[in-house]
């Protein structure tokens, strides 16, 4: 099913993997935290006087071998912890949206935990206006549109994600949204029903993890509960026919991430990624990087090694997926007019 109505022109299949990267594309779900690169990693653990367990940059790359979402954020929550000052959020999300220009992103939203900074006496502050000042230097510099999304990690109580929204609100100008991340199982979107409602009542955007390694049912409270408007992961949506329908019938974005479901085991391989099955379902699915750091690659390589992996991927499923991201960004409806034109022009001029 094409939701474009627009029948992509006959295209060479080795010309599949240029088109890839060239397409304009919105990366709508990635941790900026995740961004952390290990050579950074060291380097602001100098800079910053902080103890890092791993004696190298090669051995803590050698600790990357994960086993489900867990194992993952052990090492993720360790990584973060190097993050003290306002020029190290700055540092960070710098070199991120420098990789994104690279990978002709054109929009990105980016996910970001303060309770794993507030918790460790980093001021709410010095998160924000370290990201923001980043995003605002990106967009004029090299004309990338940049946002933040706070996320609460599910794994604290409501009352900590609540009091976290509360510290947040001095800087509602500067993000557009909230998530939900971190442990999933055991963790169901309806324990922050409250949080999420009020959320709302400010007017935020609102989305939430669901369906990674959690069931359908999270999936399904995450939008009748929380009222979401795009759900990150939602690969688990398949298991139930009723939710499939529900998500393709409202276009409710699924920000896909590959790599990470390869590295965190959600599949088996790449090659039995569900992400073809999606996208002929008429759902609203799209690729992301989750964590690249951690993952393996940037958004270029989410798309590329994807495509070389799942056989019946086409290039008209390329053009579908970068539209969805466009579509599913919160960003003005002019800019994204702006970029649906360029991105028909590309796959026009291949
Ligand atoms: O993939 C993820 N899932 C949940 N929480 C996360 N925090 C960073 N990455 C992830
Ligand atoms: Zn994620």
């Amino acid at each position: 099913m094409n939701a474009t109505n627009f029948e992509i022109p006959a295209i060479d299949a080795t010309r599949l993997p240029g088109l890839l990267r060239s397409m304009p594309k919105a990366e709508l779900h990635m941790h900026i935290e995740g961004s952390l690169e290990p050579e950074m990693i060291f380097r602001l653990a100098e800079r910053n006087g902080v103890k890092l367990a791993y004696a190298s940059v090669e051995a803590l790359r050698e600790a990357y071998a994960f086993t489900d979402l867990q194992s993952f954020l052990d090492i993720y929550y360790a990584g973060a912890s190097v993050l003290l000052t306002q020029q190290d959020f700055y540092d960070m999300a710098r070199a991120y949206l420098d990789r994104a220009v690279a990978d002709n992103v054109v929009r990105a939203e980016m996910f970001f935990d303060p309770q794993t900074h507030t918790e460790r006496g980093v001021a709410m502050a010095t998160v924000i206006e370290g990201l923001h000042r980043a995003c605002v230097d990106a967009e004029r510099e090299q004309g990338i549109s940049a946002a933040l999304i706070l996320c609460f990690l599910r794994h604290l109580p409501e009352e900590a994600a609540l009091q976290t929204l509360e510290d947040a609100l001095p800087f509602r100008d500067r993000f557009i949204g909230v998530g939900l991340d971190s442990s999933e199982v055991g963790h169901p979107p309806e324990k922050f029903a409250r949080v999420f409602a009020r959320a709302r009542d400010l007017g935020l955007h609102l989305v939430a993890h669901a369906g990674e390694e959690g069931p359908p049912a999270y999936i399904w409270s995450a939008l009748d509960v929380l009222g979401v408007e795009r759900i990150d992961h939602g690969v688990q949506a398949v298991h139930d026919p009723d939710l499939m329908d529900r998500l393709a019938r409202d276009r409710i974005a699924l920000t896909v991430c590959p790599l990470s479901n390869e590295k965190l085991c959600v599949f088996p391989t790449l090659a039995d990624h569900n992400i073809q099955r999606l996208l002929d379902a008429g759902l609203a699915a799209t690729v992301n990087s989750d964590d690249p750091a951690y993952f393996g690659g940037y958004m270029n390589t989410n798309f590329t090694r994807l495509f070389e992996q799942v056989p019946g991927l086409t290039a008209q499923h390329a053009y579908q997926l970068a539209f969805n991201s466009i579509e599913a960004s919160f960003a003005a409806v002019a800019d994204k007019q702006r970029w649906q034109v360029q991105l028909r022009e590309c796959f026009e001029r291949a």
